[in-house]
């Protein structure tokens, strides 16, 4: 092979370099894995050839044998994974492998430099992946030596895991990607096995990598003894090189789920997925009939550290009979759902078909359909009978589960039937909508929420009060989502969801006994405070929309309440994030009249409407409303000013 010119010297990006001393130093005790991942991009390299050479009949490309090809030099200890794959150009090998371009690099050198011990070091990058770079935990000198299909000149790639790379243009390179590891010395007790060795591969493979479509291939040389023609002679050893196919190459899609064991979906989960953890459920998936099409679904335990952002996609890859058509398909899913991963198989599909097309298609809208209701189900399945796994899917993809209620009309019902919440009714657990209405008290009609930015900072919240005096269970909501969601007029059960923070409330109506004596008591206090209500709406009107007497309260002096339909403090504060341009909507000041202060003011308004003290004390009581709810003052230095006046008053006299 001969390099046409001087090597370039690159710096690896220094994300990159973080991660590469990560692996050359090697905190990941499963080293194995290197040849996995190896595997892995060479049967993508392969699907995208065949697929490209199936799309576009100009490539002048043999695509009749292609394979993966597994060449160990047990004296040199080198070992060589070979693909006649796409292959990659040099700009290509820069941006791929040179530079980490995912953009979740930087999250996880935040997160491992928080790790405490390597077990947790560990777990991050069994969450994260590491792909190509897992190749310097093995390998002193990784050398990739690559030519794209359709180019003519190739790309050799070079690096010890320091802090550069090199990287040369190279005349002729077959077409494809040769990996070349110049291995680490063996050190068992480091978990490092002989990978030049034959036997060692051949279980690797079995173990990691059996299904892989594509044959994986290594030349072995095979020992046969054959007895002597003659009487008395010794027996005649001949060795010869054959080559051998490693895996079964078993499409585990097309298979029923008691002919695959565990590990097997397992590690093609890792494959299709892209991922190092266990899957938390594997969804097997047959249709016959009209469309015929196979599934083969997960459900991840760890969420991915890129789920909320703005170019995620999903996570199926379509085939049509086993040929690879695309990877992230986004048709077959809804959005809600991203973190399914896996593959549909689907029969009669056209090879030639583009994303465009996808859209159209019946077909694929009807396997759409027909997988979401499976995944939503499967979901509702793991609730009722694997409690722990429930929680740490939730905790992992509820949020995003979630956003199905506002998006995916259809299923809604099913989705909030499988869909846990936070209540106050426990400290720490979860609790399904049919337990609460299991436990709502007589006479209540609708269920209560309250949204915030935490679970604490609703619990603090001063709406709370009255619903905790009375033991009625309410709902913390605290997911950007769910402010969407419950006040779209959803119902469960034939119950609407009401927020304790929006609209009139009447806990009265819960209780008929004590009915008459609350109507003589909500008439004496409208009497008494009727007139400090109507001077506190004047005298707050930039503010709020009217003051009146709380039922709600029974430790705070004050509260805000939003009408009905209006949007809550963190919605608003949600658009504005988003860049929307919202107007600041006026709430309802609702005053505690057995609260010490609120009777204070009461009687000092009584004895004098002049009284200089009245004003700061309406915009403290209003100022302290806001913190209360975990809200923004609109003018901060304010509020301090006039509560550092009130103070020195207090002190001074
Ligand atoms: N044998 C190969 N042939 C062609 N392209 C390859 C090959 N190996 C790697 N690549 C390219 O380099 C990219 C980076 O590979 P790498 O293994 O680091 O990450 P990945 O496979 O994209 O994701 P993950 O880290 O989750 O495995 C691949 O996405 C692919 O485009």
């Amino acid at each position: 092979m001969s390099v046409s010119a001087q090597p370039e010297v690159h710096e690896f990006q220094a994300e990159s370099r973080q991660l590469l001393d990560l692996m050359v130093h090697s905190i990941y005790s499963n080293k194995d894995s290197f040849l996995r991942e190896l595997i892995s991009n060479a049967s993508d390299a392969l699907d995208k050839l065949r697929l490209e050479s199936l799309q576009n009949k100009d490539l002048d490309v043999d695509a009749s044998d292609l394979h993966i090809q597994l060449v160990p030099d047990t004296e040199g200890r080198v070992l060589s994974v070979v693909d006649n794959g796409i292959g990659m150009n040099r700009d290509e090998v820069i941006g791929l492998i040179g530079t980490l371009a995912r953009s979740g690099t930087a999250e996880l050198r935040r997160k491992l430099a928080e790790a405490k011990d390597s077990a947790a070091s560990e777990e991050l990058i069994g969450q994260f992946g590491i792909g190509f770079y897992s190749t310097f935990m093995v390998a002193d000198k990784v050398t990739l030596v690559t030519r794209k299909a359709g180019e003519s000149t190739g790309t050799r790639w070079e690096s010890t895991g320091d802090g550069t790379y090199t990287i040369a243009d190279v005349d002729d390179a077959p077409q494809g990607t040769s990996v070349i590891l110049t291995l680490k010395p063996v050190d068992t007790e480091d978990h490092l096995y002989d990978y030049a060795d034959q036997h060692k591969l051949r279980a690797l493979v079995k173990k990691y990598s059996d299904f892989i479509s594509w044959p994986i291939r290594m030349d072995v040389e095979k020992t046969t003894t054959t007895p002597a023609e003659e009487e008395d002679a010794e027996p005649v050893t001949t060795t010869t090189v054959e080559t051998e196919t490693l895996n079964s190459r078993k499409a585990l899609w097309a298979k029923s789920k008691d002919e695959v064991t565990e590990d097997e979906y397992k590690e093609f989960y890792r494959h299709v997925a892209h991922a190092w953890d266990d899957p938390l459920e594997t969804i097997p998936f047959k249709a016959e009939g009209t469309f015929e099409y196979q599934a083969l679904l997960f459900i991840p335990t760890q969420a991915p550290f890129d789920l909320f952002m703005r170019e995620r996609t999903t996570g199926v890859s379509l085939y049509v009979k086993r040929v690879f058509i695309m990877d992230d398909c986004d048709e077959l899913m809804p959005e809600y759902l991203r973190f399914v991963k896996g593959v549909v198989d689907a029969a009669d599909l056209s090879l030639n078909v583009s994303r465009e097309i996808l859209q159209q298609d019946r077909q694929i809208r009807a396997i759409r359909r027909r997988l979401t209701k499976k995944v939503i189900s499967t979901v509702a399945d793991i609730q009722s009978t694997r409690p722990d796994d429930y929680q740490t899917f939730w905790q992992n993809f509820g949020r995003v589960f979630k956003e199905g209620l506002v998006n995916d009309l259809d299923n809604r019902d099913a989705i909030l039937k499988a869909s846990s919440f936070e209540s106050t009714n426990s400290e720490d657990g979860l609790t399904t909508l049919a337990d609460y209405v299991g436990r709502m008290v007589s006479g209540q009609k609708s269920i209560y929420y309250m949204t915030g930015e935490s679970r604490k900072q609703i619990e603090n919240s001063p709406h709370l009060e009255a619903f905790r005096a009375k033991g009625i269970e309410v709902l913390l909501f605290s997911d950007p989502v769910d402010e969407m969601w419950s006040a779209s007029g959803i119902e469960f059960d034939g119950k609407s969801f009401q927020s304790i923070a929006k609209g009139a409330v009447d806990l009265d109506e819960l209780d008929d006994a004590d009915k008459s004596e609350s109507e003589d008591e909500k008439a004496k206090d409208a009497a008494e405070y009727g007139d400090l209500l109507t001077w506190l709406g004047e005298a707050l009107t930039d503010d709020i929309t009217e003051a009146r007497i709380s039922h709600r309260l029974t430790e705070s002096a004050a509260c805000l309440v939003g009408d009905t339909f209006s949007m809550s403090p963190q919605l608003e504060k949600l658009y504005r994030a988003s860049g929307q341009d919202v107007p600041r909507s006026k709430r309802a000041l609702e005053i505690n009249p057995d609260h010490p202060l609120v009777k204070g003011l009461n009687e000092a308004f009584a004895a004098s409407t002049d009284k200089a003290e009245l004003e700061p004390t309406a915009k403290l009581i209003y100022g302290m409303a806001v913190l209360a709810e975990g809200g923004d003052l609109t003018d901060p230095a304010e509020f301090a000013k006039l509560l550092a006046a009130t103070l020195t008053a207090a002190i001074t006299t």
